[in-house]
């Protein structure tokens, strides 16, 4: 469910006209709907409430670091899991407490762990032995004692695409299953650590639970043994990836997925963090575009709009799908047609939708693609010198840039010119 609807025949975001922020902002730009991301946040909180567990929501950045977004869940009470000192910085500056921020990522430089350690935030996630060894030699020195997860990886396969699965053996995440025990004893002995916490993290825009529920098992056999092992764990990091709708999968509601924990997990005794991000801001968010031309070829249509794969990478690199709204709702009855939408950057790749039956489309028309809100601003570069697309965030009849577009000349500007050149 979304904030996004028609109204006589205006694509509106809450009670904003997509077309009065694009003659505001100009195009392309992306806009979230600041009640769609609150109600997601209240879903998944009550559903985990619902199913007994005592759970912190940290929003994975990743997914839309934008510092608008991560207030308006922080404010809600949410925490953030962070990947990057970049992240880290976001989370503290969007206004989420230290003791609310968890640090995932398995290339952690010796820099980045040192400001967690000095920020003292909740929980670092350890995915090798050597970062593990280096976290304590840095804690020692800084005369801390941090909690740590494990980032386990419990070789399950997700079932989602190639490129973001995360929990199987031949990925790089986490600590190899058979390892596990021994990694966590050497944990218990170092100076500096606490393991107090199991994480694992298992693939992203998973639509079924059978993969949750197999990671849930081998977590719950885990904490078992960990604690025979005498190593008092009392948190479980259940990570993200719980899928949401782009096109007609029908991913499971967070109620269910928080039922199938409480079934598995609830009586461990364990407190919880999660790391949703698609799930909260992946359809709070649409990319706006303009049609540049329509171009007709002997076999198909072109319509070349004004964004490009820059701007929103997941169809060039998973074949994602992303439903293309008219920003003016046709008429009833009007006929469809197959096109080809495509955008101005000098790669094949650059096309977000091939024969996709569309409404009649012309020069100056603005179109939407949907659930557009995760990894989409997130994962945009400035190539073929494309300047950064703005974010403009939209609460019931208010609307604001949240992050400009930038000039050409600031981003000429970046770059610098040697003196014997
Ligand atoms: C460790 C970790 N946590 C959370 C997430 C968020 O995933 P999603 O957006 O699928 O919920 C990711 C990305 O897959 C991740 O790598
Ligand atoms: N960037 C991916 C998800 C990767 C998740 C990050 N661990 C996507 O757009 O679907």
């Amino acid at each position: 469910m979304n904030h996004f609807q028609y109204r006589n025949r205006a694509l509106c975001a809450e009670s904003v006209a997509i077309a009065d922020i694009a003659a505001a902002v100009g195009t392309p730009f992306y806009v979230y709907s600041n009640a769609t991301i609150e109600r997601h946040y209240r879903v998944l909180a009550e559903g985990l409430a619902a199913a007994g567990l005592d759970a912190t929501i940290c929003f994975a950045c990743k997914a839309n670091p934008n510092l608008a977004v991560i207030r308006t869940l922080a404010r809600l009470g949410a925490g953030a899991d962070v990947v990057s000192e970049g992240e880290l910085r976001r989370a503290l500056a969007a206004g989420v407490p230290p003791e609310r921020i968890v640090f995932s990522g398995v290339g952690k430089s010796a820099d980045e762990l040192r400001f967690a350690i000095e920020t003292g935030i909740h929980q670092i996630n350890v995915e090798s032995e050597p970062e593990l060894r280096e976290l304590s030699a840095l804690a020692e020195a800084a005369g801390r004692t941090v909690e740590v997860a494990i980032r386990v990886n419990p070789d399950v396969d997700a079932n989602t695409h190639a490129k973001i699965t995360t929990g199987k053996k031949e990925n790089k995440f986490g600590i190899e299953w058979d390892r596990v025990p021994e990694i966590y004893r050497l944990a218990q002995s170092l100076p500096g650590i606490a393991p107090v916490a199991v994480a694992c993290h298992i693939g992203s825009q998973l639509t079924e639970l059978g993969p949750f529920r197999a990671a849930f098992q081998r977590l719950r056999d885990l904490v078992g043994r960990l604690r025979a092992d005498g190593i008092d764990i009392r948190r479980l990091d259940l990570g993200g990836g719980l899928g949401v709708p782009y096109d007609d999968e029908v991913p499971p509601s967070p109620a269910e997925y928080a039922r199938v924990a409480g079934e598995i997990l609830g009586d461990l005794g364990c407190r919880f963090l999660v790391e949703p991000g698609r799930l909260l801001v992946g359809n709070a968010g649409l990319l706006v575009s303009k049609v540049v031309r329509v171009k007709p070829g002997s076999t198909r249509t072109f319509v070349v709009v004004d964004a490009a794969m820059n701007d929103l990478m997941r169809p060039a690199l998973y074949d994602a799908f992303h439903a293309i709204l008219p920003v003016v709702e046709p008429p009833p009855g009007t006929p469809r047609a197959p096109a080809d939408v495509v955008g101005p950057v000098c790669e094949t790749g650059d096309t977000f939708a091939r024969q996709r039956d569309l409404p009649p489309l012309a020069a100056g028309d603005l179109v939407a693609f949907a659930t557009a809100g995760a990894y989409g601003a997130a994962m945009a570069s400035t190539y073929n010198s494309r300047p950064l697309v703005p974010e403009v965030m939209v609460k019931e009849d208010r609307f604001a840039v949240i992050r400009p577009r930038p000039s050409h000349e600031e981003m000429i500007r970046q770059d610098r010119l040697p003196d014997w050149m």
